[in-house]
């Protein structure tokens, strides 16, 4: 199986551009307004006009009013929405978008438990930072917790980068890798070199 790449908080075109140009196989725009990524949807949908065939776009939101994802839907037309806060499974799928959700896995493996409560999920994402915290933390878990049992895809994040991406596949096995900060010069304005080095060894761990 050839592991997914998801290069989240997109500010910056030439970054979409970089990722689609190295492989990745989705962006991620931040429309939390408390992230430091934060970008407003006005600016992503200009990117997202950009973005190729093929490459999803995937806009994260965390706790925020259901009027605020509708507008950032409305304007972005993202691919996926991506869940972050304490929403429920009816909350994350009330937009007409397929979503994924966050599992905080800061405090271990009891964070599992809640793996069972999104049915309708597209795909679980278990991120390294606490519960109530936000993502793009850079925290990494114990990969060795991702359940090898579940139907829905998991997709791994979490303080990964190039050095250390490969034997986090090897271990957790996951549908995909989500990478933020490890590709950073600082929050939101992407490394082009860094993004290279993440995605090459990401490729060579799993071809
Ligand atoms: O990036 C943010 O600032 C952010 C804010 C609120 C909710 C989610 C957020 N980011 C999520 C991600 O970028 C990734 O899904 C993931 O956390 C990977 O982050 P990193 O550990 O920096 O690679």
């Amino acid at each position: 199986m050839r592991t997914r790449i998801k290069c989240c908080g997109i500010t910056r075109e030439e970054d979409a551009d970089l990722a689609a140009d190295l492989g990745a196989d989705a962006i991620g725009f931040v429309f939390t307004r408390r992230s430091k990524r934060f970008i407003e949807p006005e600016a992503a949908a200009r990117i997202r006009a950009t973005v190729p065939p093929f490459v999803s776009v995937v806009a994260l939101v965390m706790d925020d009013e259901p009027d605020w994802i509708a507008h950032v839907v409305d304007t972005v037309r993202p691919d996926m929405l991506q869940f972050h806060g304490n929403e429920r499974d009816d909350d994350c799928a009330a937009f007409g978008l397929r979503y994924l959700k966050a599992i905080a896995m800061g405090e271990g493996a009891s964070a599992l438990a809640r793996l069972r409560d999104y049915p309708r999920a597209a795909g679980l994402l278990l991120d390294g930072h606490g519960l109530g915290e936000m993502g793009g933390s850079g925290h990494r878990f114990d990969w060795s917790l991702m359940p090898a049992d579940l139907d829905q895809p998991l997709l791994l994040a979490g303080g990964l980068t190039a050095d250390n991406v490969a034997q986090a596949i090897e271990v957790a096995r996951p549908w995909a890798v989500d990478v933020s900060s490890g590709i950073e010069t600082s929050p939101g304005i992407k490394d082009g070199a860094k993004m290279e080095r993440f995605i090459s060894a990401v490729r060579r761990a799993s071809p």
